[in-house]
């Protein structure tokens, strides 16, 4: 049966962006809907305007401990002035233009299946008809069951990143790597700042040793860190908001920010209709192709619950676009980076030590004071601060994991994910020659403390 198109993309956040530019690329007939704007979380509310508003509170910083420089002065309009710059002003009239230019049909509205074989979509009034659909539709924030929650000023990303003043107190709920970066940024900028974390640990997903580091910093800043604890509810006095905390005691504050976590995003998609459901997390359960099923229909970044960052997205949409174009290719999540960027950068790839001894690993692990063994530190700033913890199976000779708090870590963490990735063997490590004076001679040192040929017994 004749279709519309050979493949409608819904959602044009990172992952769908790519998906339909490849495919496209491909030579196919290319539909892209998107609801709200092209470009997706990622560009308009997440990645982009908190990496933006990150930055000059990090160069303040690194100014201030830099060898015979002053601190300099943050100015918070012209700041939020190139933020609404980097998120377009929230206007995606010259994406979806190139987009059209290019032969791609976009559709704006809310896209709901309504059928297969082939399969069928309706969205702005329109029914379109593909042999393949590509569900790209990400993730929402999950609100904390606090009590009256609802009757008090609370922002999720959204609000966080496209903010226009700086309040003056802020509670954060979450202690993920949103808790780090927008807690870190408002305190930052003036904000008191106290982070209720469920967990006894913040950065739950790491390396302890990391979450502790993490921890001592934020204090630094000032931040009132509440370990272990969850607001159970929140009420209106007067102007405040006085958020009651699980242990009784209580936090008076301007606004509530939410970085609890987020829930794939499939409400609306149809998927009943067409005899698809969701798993336990409400994602929808891929294969190694990122196919949900075999007859066309394909899910990637968010929405699958994978890992949620954009370059997973954008890798999912290559593998399904090659696959659809004829190159059939398997994801592989061996080695996915994994960058907070606070200040200093927080970066980790690989297995943690827990996972390691859960898969077996004849484990070898070591940290390195990067002050105490390589010079860079010290050309960099004046109290250098960071840390590098290494992860290897001494079975195989190679890196499993790797993980780092430090000055430009985001970017040097690469090498430990291709060394992981590639199953680069440790003693091509112990011969590399990294240039002095670089964060990435952290490796060889971290390498030469690795002891390779004992055993260590398993955690009780
Ligand atoms: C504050 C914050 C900061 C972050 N920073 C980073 C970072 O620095 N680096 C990183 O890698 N990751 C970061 N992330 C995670 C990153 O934003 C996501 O992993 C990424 O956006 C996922 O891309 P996606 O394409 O799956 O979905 P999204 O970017 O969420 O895009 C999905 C799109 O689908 C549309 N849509 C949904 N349903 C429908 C429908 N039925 N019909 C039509 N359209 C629909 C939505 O409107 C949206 O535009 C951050 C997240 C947050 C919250
Ligand atoms: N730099 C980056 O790449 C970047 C930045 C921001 C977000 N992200 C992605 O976005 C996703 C969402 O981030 P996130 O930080 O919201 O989620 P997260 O799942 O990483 O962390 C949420 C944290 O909130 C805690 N929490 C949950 N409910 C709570 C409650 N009621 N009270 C107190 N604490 C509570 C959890 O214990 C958890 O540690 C992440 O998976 C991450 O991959 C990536």
């Amino acid at each position: 049966m004749p279709t519309d198109f050979d493949a409608i993309v819904i959602g044009a956040g990172p992952g769908g962006e790519v998906a339909a530019s490849r495919l496209l690329g491909g030579g196919l007939r290319v539909a892209l809907v998107e609801r709200e704007l092209i470009g997706g979380e990622c560009a308009y509310w997440a990645c982009i305007p908190s990496k933006t508003l990150l930055r000059p509170p990090e160069a303040r910083a690194e100014a201030a401990g830099a060898a015979g420089l002053s601190t300099p002065e943050l100015d918070w309009p012209a700041l939020r002035d190139y933020r609404d710059y980097m998120i377009r002003h929230l206007d995606d009239a010259a994406q979806i233009d190139g987009y059209r230019k290019q032969g791609v049909t976009v559709v704006k509205g809310t896209a709901r299946l309504t059928g297969r074989g082939p399969w069928r979509i309706e969205a702005d009034g329109q029914q379109l008809s593909a042999e393949h659909v590509v569900i790209a539709t990400g993730s929402q924030p999950l609100r904390p069951p606090v009590d009256g929650l609802d009757q008090v000023e609370v922002w999720t990303n959204r609000e966080a990143t496209t903010l226009r003043e700086i309040p003056a107190r802020a509670v954060m709920i979450g202690g993920g790597a949103v808790g780090v970066e927008l807690g870190q940024f408002l305190a930052r900028m003036g904000t008191r700042v106290t982070l209720l974390q469920r967990s006894p640990r913040l950065l739950t997903r790491e390396e302890p040793r990391l979450s502790e580091l993490v921890a001592d910093r934020l204090r630094t800043d000032g931040i009132d860190l509440r370990l272990g604890r969850q607001a159970t509810t929140a009420r209106r006095d007067g102007a405040d908001t006085v958020v009651e905390l699980d242990d009784g005691s209580s936090v008076r504050t301007d606004v509530i920010v939410l970085g609890a976590g987020r829930r794939p995003h499939t409400d609306g998609l149809g998927l009943d209709a067409v005899g698809i459901q969701t798993n336990h997390r409400g994602a929808l359960n891929i294969d190694e192709h990122c196919r949900v099923t075999s007859d066309g229909l394909w899910a990637l970044g968010d929405v699958t619950g994978t890992a949620l960052f954009t370059h997973v997205a954008m890798y999912q949409a290559r593998v399904v676009a090659d696959t659809i174009l004829g190159k059939p290719r398997r994801a592989d999540y061996t080695a996915i980076p994994r960058v907070v960027f606070a200040q200093p950068e927080i970066a980790a790839v690989g297995l943690t030590t827990a996972q390691a001894h859960e898969r077996g690993n004849n484990l070898a692990t070591s940290e390195l004071d990067l002050a105490d063994s390589i010079a860079r530190p010290w050309t960099y700033e004046t109290k250098p601060a960071g840390t590098l913890g290494l992860l290897a199976d001494r079975d195989r000779r190679v890196l499993v994991g790797a993980w780092t708090t430090a000055p430009l870590a985001g970017e040097w963490i690469h090498q430990a994910a291709l060394a992981i990735r590639a199953q680069i063997p440790i003693d091509t490590l112990l011969d590399g020659i990294a240039q002095f004076p670089t964060y990435s001679e952290a490796y060889l040192a971290a390498a030469e403390r690795l002891d390779l040929k004992t055993a260590t017994p398993l955690p009780q």
